[in-house]
């Protein structure tokens, strides 16, 4: 397999997304769960999003993570490595988004990176490098109350600045919409004055589609799904890539037995998906605070009352809570040790669901989706159809038994009836 395009996702909702918008612009695209075992078949694709779950963890870590990667990406001829990020930037000011960024740019000898997390089509846009959610500064989103990386400046220069070794510039506007010789050039001068980093604005697609060309030309770029547009549109127009109309409807071909979803993204957006759902399907709430002091016990109350409803229809299970009763439990029993107790619970809730005959599987929540995957031992996906934008369907590759369908939906992306559209398109309606 040589590939034109490799992506380092640094959780494994965001590596969805990211193969979700390749996908979309006809690139052959495959996500791989870690760095794939030598003996893993692959089918042959242009660009490989690895999905690491290193968002979170000692930036060490992460380093060494993601370096592993990049090896693995640069050895099958990728040309380009983006670094996946969050659309709103979720890090701490211990990193991992600069760490990551510095080691890569030395392993693929970068001068300068660009990097831009800006996602129109999800309300994500950067402007004076200050980055947007909608309508408000990032400190003023619902990001600020995040359980794990609550994000207070809007200024992603300083952001990544206090996370980085080296100097972080700016590709404003005004350059971008100057095009992609103006981009590049800002970024030449930037890179002459010291700078090992920019931040680069973008509103509108167009934007990114410049900045994507521009980027193309360098060994490695940092962001989120626009930038992965921009990318795939200099690709495919460049005849780099072998560009292909996905085959949407493989994805869920063949794949019967029970469907279910499981929560533990605490977003404003899951929160208010999950009370949607209440109106259509069974939904069990978990006690956070019973995943913490007995896990066991609640993960088998869980099961047993899935198990009692699964033959029905679809159920959802959520640990997903308001932002008050996420701070009680982690001010009792800390932010890390809390989200671990319930990322392992709700991974060993799907793992029970799965082997109570559960083949169409929604998780809500970046960190989640990463526990429950990894425990489900699940090596690669193929990507189908979108439910929502930044969410598509994907079905398991490369591993032994029965294939499964799954989303693993970013917290902040999705409509309110995410999970009745999400269940319709796998095949498995909802009342
Ligand atoms: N009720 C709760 N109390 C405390 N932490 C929680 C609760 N529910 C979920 N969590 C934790 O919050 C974190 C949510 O992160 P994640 O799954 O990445 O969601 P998102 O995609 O919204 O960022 C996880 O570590 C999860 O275990
Ligand atoms: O870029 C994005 O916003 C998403 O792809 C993403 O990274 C999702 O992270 P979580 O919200 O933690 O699921």
């Amino acid at each position: 397999m040589s590939l034109t395009l490799g992506v380092i996702a640094d959780d494994y909702t965001g590596a969805s997304d990211l193969a979700n918008t390749l996908t979309k612009e006809s690139v052959r695209t495959l996500q791989t769960i870690g760095v794939p075992d030598a003996a893993l078949a692959l089918p042959d694709a242009d660009a490989v999003v690895v999905s690491l779950k290193s968002r979170s963890v000692p930036a060490e870590e992460a380093v060494k993570m993601s370096l592993a990667a990049c090896a693995w990406l640069k050895a099958r001829g990728a040309s380009h490595i983006l670094f996946k990020v969050c659309s709103t930037f979720d890090s701490t000011d211990a990193g991992n988004i600069g760490p990551v960024t510095d080691a890569l740019r030395l392993a693929t000898g970068a001068a300068i990176v660009p990097v831009t997390p800006a996602f129109p089509e999800t309300g994500r846009t950067v402007f004076m490098g200050h980055l947007f959610v909608g309508t408000v500064p990032l400190n003023e989103s619902p990001l600020k109350d995040h359980p794990l990386n609550p994000m207070t400046d809007a200024d992603l220069r300083r952001v990544l600045a206090r996370q980085s070794t080296g100097r972080v510039g700016l590709v404003p506007l005004k350059d971008v919409a100057a095009g992609v010789d103006a981009i590049r050039a800002r970024l030449e001068a930037l890179a002459l004055d010291g700078r090992t980093a920019a931040i680069v604005d973008a509103v509108f697609d167009a934007d990114l589609v410049a900045i994507g060309a521009a980027a193309a030309g360098l060994p490695l770029s940092t962001g989120a799904s626009g930038l992965g547009l921009g990318l795939a549109r200099a690709l495919v127009a460049g005849g780099r890539v072998l560009s292909q109309a996905g085959d949407g409807g493989a994805i869920t071909q063949g794949i019967a037995g029970l469907a279910a979803a499981v929560a533990g993204s605490c977003s404003a957006a899951t929160l208010e998906q999950i009370a949607v759902a209440e109106r259509v399907m069974p939904v069990l709430r978990l006690s956070a605070e019973r995943l913490v002091t007995h896990p066991d016990e609640e993960v088998a109350d869980a099961l047993a009352w899935a198990k009692g409803r699964l033959a029905a229809g679809p159920v959802l299970i959520a640990a997903s809570d308001n932002p008050e009763q996420v701070a009680q439990v982690q001010a009792r029993f800390g932010r890390t040790a809390a989200g671990l107790a319930v990322e392992h619970g709700t991974a060993a809730i799907s793992q029970g669901l799965v082997a109570a005959g559960v083949r169409r599987l929604v998780i809500a929540g970046g960190e989640t989706s990463g526990a429950s995957v990894d425990r489900l031992g699940l090596p690669a996906f193929l990507v189908g159809p979108e439910i929502a934008p930044g969410v598509p369907l994907l079905r398991t590759a490369g591993q032994a038994g029965e294939p499964m369908v799954l989303a693993l939906k970013s917290g902040n992306f999705g409509g309110p009836d995410f999970f009745a559209r999400a269940f319709a398109l796998m095949g498995a309606g909802v009342a």
